[in-house]
């Protein structure tokens, strides 16, 4: 039975020790994993470590060979699909549509959960659907094809498409990595403010360090994937253990502006 204090200390997302493989090699193992309604999490972790397929299993996009991923205390695959899509954003690292799809319509797609086949969008789905073009700076691409736009430019999209999806969670997969700097910042600067002012929780896989020192709140760093560490940036990004991890000599430094850390590879 769930009591009100369980209810209150039940992760939004709990992965209870998964494994899993694409072949015969896992590429997860024994990941245990807790998001709070509310984090910002980093996944952090060499090429190849799992961070895309933890977030994915995560998103219930694929099944653990064993054990579960459970979204509120339930089986994420036994969860109705039409709610989990209004609960869970999920943003991949690649971007391409099957059909010549305008940018307007595939931010509208964000709206589908809410829609059954019988109902058009209505005018408050074309409003969320203008905001969302306006936060994230594509309003001028609106018109124009998706799979004939920039990969950055498909990357904030993507994102406009999600924040359009109003979700609980948002997980997203290196989004800033086609991305030029005041872009990755922008899309940072929005993730920080879904999270700050609407408690959306996020989880972004990320190879930027210091962007991701900068702004989660905790950094789950994957080998081979295995959870090596998991905790603040302080207690994650320390020297032996990203040498250890990535295979390189690394040197760290704090902006003390911020209480962000730059990491410099030794020799480099
Ligand atoms: N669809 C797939 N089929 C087979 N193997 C896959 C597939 N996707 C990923 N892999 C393998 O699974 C392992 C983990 O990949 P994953 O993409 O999760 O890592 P990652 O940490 O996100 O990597 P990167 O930082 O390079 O994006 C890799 O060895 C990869 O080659």
């Amino acid at each position: 039975m769930t009591t009100a204090a369980s209810t209150t200390t039940q992760p939004l997302l709990r992965a209870e020790g998964i494994s899993f493989a694409y072949d015969k090699d896992p590429v997860v193992r024994e990941v245990s994993l807790d998001i709070a309604s509310g984090e910002f999490v980093g996944i952090i972790g060499p090429n190849g470590s799992g961070k895309s397929t933890l977030l994915k299993l995560m998103a219930g996009i694929l099944e653990p060979d064993s054990q579960r991923v459970l979204f509120r205390g339930r089986d994420i695959h036994s969860c109705n699909r039409k709610q989990l899509a209004q609960s869970i954003a999920w943003i991949p690292q690649e971007h391409h549509m099957p059909f010549p799809f305008k940018v307007s319509e595939v931010v509208m797609m964000g709206r589908h959960p809410y829609l059954s086949a019988f109902t058009f969008e209505g005018e408050s789905d074309f409003e969320i659907v203008r905001r969302a073009l306006e936060q994230t700076q594509t309003s001028m691409f609106a018109e124009r094809l998706f799979n004939e736009i920039s990969g950055g430019e498909k990357q904030r999209v993507m994102l406009a498409s999600a924040i359009a999806q109003e979700p609980e969670a948002m997980l997203l997969d290196e989004p800033t990595s086609a991305l030029d700097l005041k872009y990755q910042v922008e899309l940072l600067r929005i993730l920080n403010d879904l999270n700050s002012k609407q408690n959306v929780t996020i989880a972004v896989a990320m190879h930027d360090l210091h962007l991701a020192s900068k702004y989660c709140c905790r950094l789950v760093l994957l080998k081979q994937g295995r959870v090596i560490k998991d905790g603040a940036p302080e207690e994650v990004l320390q020297k032996d253990i990203l040498e250890e991890v990535y295979e390189i000599g690394v040197n760290i430094y704090r902006d003390e502006a911020d209480g962000s850390f730059l990491i410099s590879p030794e020799g480099a």
